[in-house]
C-alpha cells in the first residue's frame, strides 16, 4: 500500500529512489550488564564495531571523487584519527572490563566524559572537537546497534539511487553525501532557509524539510517518489504513480532544455529595462554551473564552505587558488563575501564562542574583526587576486558604521603589507555590505557613504526583522517575504543606494523565486543573484514583464493599508509573472 507524506518542499525536482535512513546522533542506548564470562566478548564485539567504523571511512575516503573539494577528505581522515585514539578506543574498553557494561553504554559514558571535557576547554578550536567526539561515537554506536545503513552499501551499479532520509543534515553532510550520488534528501527537521536547503538547490537535488518522524513512517530500501516541488513523498508508489512522475521528470526536462535557449539572451524587459543576471556560489567549482546558464558574474561566493570539514582554516595560498578558479570561470564581476560563520554555519577549527543565541552572536563580520589573523589571511587572498579579474569584496552582517570604517581600515594596512611584500592587487576593488539586519536597511544611506555597493540578504533580512530563526520549521509559517516591514527595508535599501548612484542588488533566496520577480521589479530592482539551477527561470519572467506598469501597481500596492487588499494585491502582482 502506498504511503503519502507532506512536509515543506524546499529544493525542486522530482526523484525515484530508495529510502536510506541515516540515523543521526539522537540514538536510544541501551543500558545493561553483561556476565562476568562475557567481558572479553563484549570487549571484541567493541573492537569489531570500531574495525568496521574505519572500514566504513576508509571506504567512503576511496570513493570521493578526484574533482571533490579537499575538505571533504580532511573531514574523514579526522574522524579517522579520533578513532584510532586510545581515550575512545583504551578507555572504552577498560570501562566495559571494569564495570562490566554493555558496550554500548560504555561507549556513551566515555562520550559524555569527552564531550563535557571539551565544552569546559578554553581553547575554542579544542572545543568545537566536541562535534567530533559526538559524530565517530554515533557511527559506531550505529554498528553496535546494527542501525547502520550505511551509503556505502547500495554501490552496485544496478541500485535506485539513494533518497537520505535523516533527523537533521549539516551543510557538510550535504556535501558529502552529494559526492556519493544521492537521488533527494528528505529531513524531519530544518527549514527552507537554512544552508543545508539553499546548498541541495544550488546541486540541484530535489529536498523536503520539516518531516517529523520520516524515519519512522519510511523503510529502508523502500522505493518512493520524493516531490521537492510540492514537499511531498510517496512511498511504494503503485506503477500508475511511477508513470505519472517518470512523466513529469521528462516534462522538467523538457522545460529546463526550453530554458536553455535564453542562457545567451540578455534580460531585458518588455519596456527595455536592463537588469544584470548573476549567480550566488558556495563552492569554487560552482562558478562552472553559472556560466553554462549564461550568468553574467558571481553575486555572491559563500567563501566559508572553503572552511568546512577539515582541520585547519585554508592559507592564504589555497583561498587566492580557489578565489582565481572562480573569477577564471566566468564572464564579469565576481563578488566574494567575506567569511560568514556562525548560527548553522561552523567549523571543525570553529572560533566562535559558543552562543545561547547563535545567530545573535559573534558571527560574520563581527567574528572577522575580533579575530583578525583569520580576516587578514582571507584579505590578503582577496586583493591579490583582485590583481586577475573583476572582484569585489562583500561584508555580511554590517550593521553599523564602525564595522565599516574597521574594515576599509583593515584593508589598508593589508594594501600597504602587500605593497611592501611586492604583490599586486587592485587598489581600486569595490567594497560593498550586505544589507541583510533591519539595522543596515534603515542605515542604509549611511552605510551608503562608506559602501560601493549593497547587497540585499533577505534570508536574513527576514529571519531578523520578522524575529524568525530561518532553520526552525516550527515556526516556518511566519517566513513571509511579501510582509510589509520587509518589503519596505528593501525599498528603503534601494531607494538609499539610487540616492548614493551605487549598485543594489539581491542575493537572497527572495531573488531566485519567480513568484517575487514581478515584485521585485517593481521596487525597482535591476540586480538579480541566485544559484544557478534559477538563473534562466527568473531571466524568463523578467523577459516578459513590463516594468514601469509594475512599479507603478506597485506604489500603489504598498500605499494600500487595508491588510487583505494588500496581501490580495501582492499576491497577485507575484503570480503575474510566475505562470
Ligand atoms: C544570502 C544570504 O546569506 P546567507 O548565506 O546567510 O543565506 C542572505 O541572508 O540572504
Amino acid at each position: 500500500m502506498s504511503l503519502w507524506l507532506a512536509a515543506i518542499g524546499v529544493s525542486r525536482g522530482v526523484a525515484i529512489g530508495a529510502v536510506h535512513r541515516v540515523h543521526g546522533t539522537d540514538l536510544d542506548i541501551p543500558e545493561y550488564h553483561v556476565e562476568s564470562n562475557a567481558v572479553d566478548a563484549e570487549v571484541a564485539r567493541f573492537e569489531t564495531a570500531l574495525d568496521d567504523a574505519r572500514g566504513q571511512l576508509a571506504a567512503i575516503r576511496e570513493q570521493i571523487p578526484a574533482n571533490a573539494p579537499a575538505e571533504i577528505g580532511a573531514f574523514i581522515e579526522t574522524h579517522l584519527l579520533m578513532m584510532q585514539d586510545s581515550t575512545l578506543t583504551d578507555t572504552v574498553a577498560a570501562l566495559i572490563r571494569e564495570h562490566r557494561y554493555n558496550a554500548e553504554w560504555a561507549l556513551k559514558r566515555q562520550a559524555e566524559h569527552l564531550t563535557a571535557m571539551f565544552d569546559q576547554m578554553d581553547d575554542s578550536y579544542l572545543r568545537t572537537r566536541r562535534d567530533d567526539v559526538v559524530h565517530v561515537t554515533a557511527r559506531i554506536q550505529r554498528i553496535l546497534l546494527k542501525q547502520e545503513r550505511s551509503i556505502e552499501t547500495h554501490a552496485e551499479d544496478d541500485a535506485p539511487p539513494p533518497v537520505i532520509v535523516a533527523d537533521e543534515l549539516t551543510p557538510a553532510d550535504i556535501i558529502l553525501l552529494h559526492q556519493q550520488g544521492v537521488a533527494a534528501f528528505v529531513t524531519e527537521h530544518g527549514g527552507p532557509l537554512s544552508h543545508s536547503a539553499i546548498l541541495a538547490r544550488s546541486l540541484r537535488i530535489p529536498a523536503i524539510v520539516g518531516m517529523h518522524n520520516a524515519r519512522r513512517m519510511l523503510l529502508d530500501d523502500e522505493t518512493v517518489i520524493v516531490d521537492g516541488e510540492a514537499g511531498h513523498v510517496l512511498a511504494g508508489p503503485d506503477e500508475a504513480a511511477l508513470e505519472f512522475y517518470r512523466h513529469r521528470q521528462k516534462r522538467d526536462e523538457r522545460y529546463r532544455r526550453m530554458l536553455g535557449m535564453l542562457k545567451d539572451e540578455t534580460a531585458v524587459s518588455t519596456d527595455g529595462v536592463r537588469v544584470r543576471m548573476l549567480a550566488n556560489v558556495e563552492l569554487p567549482d560552482d562558478s562552472k554551473d553559472a556560466a553554462d546558464v549564461g550568468a553574467e558574474g558571481i553575486g555572491l561566493y559563500r567563501t566559508e564552505f572553503l572552511y568546512m570539514n577539515r582541520e585547519e582554516t585554508p592559507g592564504e595560498e589555497e583561498q587566492l587558488a580557489a578565489y582565481r578558479r572562480v573569477l577564471r570561470s566566468v564572464d564579469g564581476p565576481v563578488t566574494i563575501r567575506t567569511l560568514d560563520l556562525g548560527a548553522d554555519k561552523t567549523i571543525g577549527r570553529a572560533t566562535t564562542k559558543t552562543s545561547s543565541n547563535p545567530a545573535l552572536g559573534l558571527r560574520a563580520i563581527r567574528l572577522c574583526l575580533k579575530e583578525t589573523d583569520l580576516f587578514r589571511t582571507q584579505l590578503r587572498a582577496l586583493l591579490r587576486a583582485s590583481a586577475e579579474g573583476d572582484l569585489q569584496i562583500m561584508l555580511p552582517m554590517v550593521s553599523n558604521i564602525q564595522e565599516l570604517r574597521q574594515t576599509r581600515h583593515l584593508i589598508g594596512e593589508v594594501m600597504e603589507e602587500l605593497k611592501r611584500d611586492g604583490l599586486d592587487f587592485d587598489a581600486q576593488l569595490p567594497v560593498g555590505a550586505m544589507i541583510e539586519v533591519p539595522a543596515a536597511a534603515l542605515s542604509a544611506p549611511l552605510l551608503a557613504r562608506y559602501c560601493d555597493f549593497f547587497s540585499i540578504g533577505t534570508n536574513d533580512l527576514i529571519q531578523y526583522t520578522l524575529a524568525m530563526d530561518r532553520i526552525d520549521d516550527e515556526i516556518n509559517y511566519l517566513y513571509d517575504p511579501l510582509h510589509p516591514a520587509v518589503l519596505q527595508l528593501i525599498r528603503m535599501t534601494i531607494e538609499a543606494g539610487d540616492a548614493a548612484g551605487i549598485p543594489v542588488s539581491m542575493c537572497g533566496e527572495m531573488a531566485s523565486d519567480k513568484r517575487y520577480t514581478a515584485l521585485l521589479l517593481g521596487l525597482g530592482l535591476t540586480e538579480f543573484s541566485m544559484h544557478p539551477a534559477s538563473v534562466l527561470e527568473v531571466k524568463r519572467a523578467i523577459m516578459s514583464a513590463d516594468v514601469g506598469a509594475l512599479k507603478a501597481r506597485t506604489g500603489e500596492i504598498l500605499a494600500l493599508t487595508d491588510a487583505h487588499a494588500y496581501r490580495d494585491a501582492l499576491d497577485t502582482l507575484s503570480q503575474q509573472l510566475a505562470g
